[in-house]
Formats: C-alpha cells, structure tokens, sequence
C-alpha cells in the first residue's frame, strides 16, 4: 500500500524517524534555520501529515496543504492552531500532554529558587571578582520553603508544581482554576480561591493556564497591583498570558520584588529588549520541557498522534478542541 506523505521541519530522535518511515513517506527539513514560508507551503503541498513545533497553522497555510489531514506539534500548547481554520479544513490537531509535566514542573522551581536566592545574578557577582567578606547583607534573599504559592491555572503541570510545593517544600498552596479541583484540594491542601484574592495572599504567584481568549493579558497593572510588594511572578504557560510592559514598569517601580519567565511576547527575545535591563528578573529561552528524555518522548508521542490519525485510528492525544 502507498505509504502517505507526511512533512516534518524538526530535528528528530533516530527512533522515531524510524518510527515514521515505517508508516510514511518521510519529508524532512534538515537544515538549521526554521523553513521559509514559501518553501514550506511547497512541501506541504502533497502533504497529509506535518509534524511541527509551534508553527503558526493558518488560513494561508492550509489553502496551500490541500492534502493534509492531521497538524501533529510538540508540544502540549497549541495557541499556534488556528482551530476554526483547521476545522474549516478538515484537519485535526493532536498535542503531547503528560509526558512533559514534571519536567516542566522542574523549571518551575528552578525560576522560583532562582529568583527568589537571586541565582543568576549572584554567579554573576561571583565571576565578576566582586565577593568580598563582609558583604552577606548584600547578598540575601527570600526563602521558598513554607512560602506560599498561588498557581493560576491548575492542570497537569499546575499539579506537578503543587506536590513539589506542598510535599517538597512545606509551602501553602492556593490555585484559581477554570473549575475547582476537589482531588487537588485533598492531596496538596490547596484551598481555590479567585484570582483576586490568590493575588493579594501568594509570595510565588504561577502562571500557567494555556494561552486563550480569556487568558490573553490576564495578568496586567491591576493584577500587579495587587500582589505583595514582596511577590515573586513567575511565567511558564505564554508570553501574552501577561502585559508585558505592565510587568516591566512592576519590576521597576517595586510593585513586585521580582520575576521569573520562561516565555515572552515576542521569542527569541528581541537584543534590545528592556527586560534585558533589570536586575530583578530572571530570563530562560523557554526551556520547560528542553531535556532530551523529554524532548524525545514527545517527539515519540507526536509521531504516534500522527501515524494514528493517518491510519485513521484515534490518537493518544487529539487537542481537546477536535474531539468529536
Ligand atoms: N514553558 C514551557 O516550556 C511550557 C511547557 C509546557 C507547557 N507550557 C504551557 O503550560 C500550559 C499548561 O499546560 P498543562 O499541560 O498543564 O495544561 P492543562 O490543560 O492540563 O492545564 C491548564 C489549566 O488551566 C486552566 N485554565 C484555562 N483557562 C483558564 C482561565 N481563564 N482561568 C483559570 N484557569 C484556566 C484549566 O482549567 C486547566 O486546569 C500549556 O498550555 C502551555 O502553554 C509551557
Ligand atoms: O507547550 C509546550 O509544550 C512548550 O511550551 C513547548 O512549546
């Protein structure tokens, strides 16, 4: 039987490559810069798979796939389908939940220990000859542990940081969710509150609700302003789930202590950037899920999502949004 065409612009595991090629024609851009609209509207054409990252799937880009089926992205967010779009073309979207969350859960700490034990800046201190005795005042913190953390959007990775804190660290842990989550609730003593008030009450505020309609700039001056003059913001779900000039005038004027993100508006993050100039925030390239066992399971889970769809077999993860 013909095996059908699929196009895939990521570096992959050899194994699952192999996997691939077992069930498909494989098309696959080898070289190191993101392929040009163009070229990619080219090698879609004959395509029925595209297995991508967070390529933007638009009107302009499906016109230009008559062929395609199924969009399979690394990743578990998916605010790069155009979903109306998608559906108007008979293409359906899978997605690669669970495999990721404690890992990103890891990042999560990282930026909050980071940021909080002010990490980055004091290696800094450090390389720059600057550690002397004497200077311990200059170089203090805020504790972690028996803080209190306020998750903002309490899935699956939401739950991964949730145990850390609870179990790990002996913090207080409060959430706003779009549902309140009874289980959650039992197993981290986590109390719901709304956001308002899990603003006003969380030394560690987290972000980490997909980025929506509703989500977009959920977090602004307002919300800023009501956090502790001590709070401590960080973001790991999308750059837009936050106002980012409201977060940097926080950080400046001292509304919040300090910050740590993982992601931006605009990424990579522009050179003259003026988060780039402050001191208290800490700054990753959007690395939640960036270890190679993880990176590989969700190249796997993806090449599984879209092999299924292919053979017209229910996914492990069809994105929520094309369920029938
Ligand atoms: N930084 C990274 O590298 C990285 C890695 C993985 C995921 N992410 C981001 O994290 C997000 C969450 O991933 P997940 O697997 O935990 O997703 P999830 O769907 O399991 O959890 C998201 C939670 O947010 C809640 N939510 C949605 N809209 C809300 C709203 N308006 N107000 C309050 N709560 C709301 C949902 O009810 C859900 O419980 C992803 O969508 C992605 O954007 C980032
Ligand atoms: O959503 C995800 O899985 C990460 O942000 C990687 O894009």
């Amino acid at each position: 039987m013909l095996k059908p065409t699929i196009f895939v612009d990521l570096d992959l595991p050899k194994a699952v490559l192999n996997y691939l090629a077992e069930h498909c024609s494989v098309d696959a851009w080898t070289e190191e810069d993101t392929v040009p609209r163009e070229e990619l509207h080219t090698r879609l054409a004959p395509a029925e798979g595209y297995l991508t990252g967070g390529r933007r799937i638009d009107e302009s880009l499906l016109e230009a796939a008559p062929n395609l089926k199924v969009v399979s992205s690394v990743s578990v967010g998916y605010n790069h389908f155009d979903i109306d779009a998608m559906k108007r073309h008979d293409v359906t979207g899978t997605h690669t939940p669970e495999v990721l969350d404690e890992t990103v859960a890891d990042l999560v700490f990282a930026l909050m220990l980071g940021s909080a034990r002010r990490v980055a800046e004091l290696d800094q201190y450090v390389r720059d000859g600057r550690w002397k005795r004497g200077d311990d005042g200059v170089l203090f913190g805020l504790d972690v542990h028996h803080a209190t953390v306020g998750i903002i959007g309490m899935g699956r990775i939401g739950e991964a940081v949730a145990r850390r804190a609870a179990h790990g660290f002996g913090m207080k842990v409060n959430y706003h969710n779009r549902s309140r989550k009874p289980e959650a609730e039992a197993k981290y003593g986590a109390s719901y509150m709304e956001l308002d008030e899990l603003l006003a009450a969380s030394d560690f505020v987290v972000m980490l609700t997909p980025l929506t309609n509703e989500t977009k700039s959920l977090i602004g001056r307002r919300e800023f302003r009501l956090m502790k003059s001590s709070a401590i913001f960080i973001n790991a779900s999308r750059g837009a789930t936050v106002d980012e000039p409201a977060l940097i005038e926080a950080l400046q004027d001292g509304t919040i202590h300090a910050a740590g993100l993982d992601v931006f508006q605009q990424e990579p993050l522009p050179a003259d950037h003026p988060l780039l100039t402050l001191p208290n925030v800490l700054l990753l390239p959007h690395i939640g899920s960036a270890t190679e066992k993880t990176r590989d399971a969700m190249a796997m889970l993806a090449a599984r999502n879209l092999v299924a769809v292919l053979q017209g077999e229910e996914p492990p993860h069809r994105v929520p949004e094309f369920k029938v």
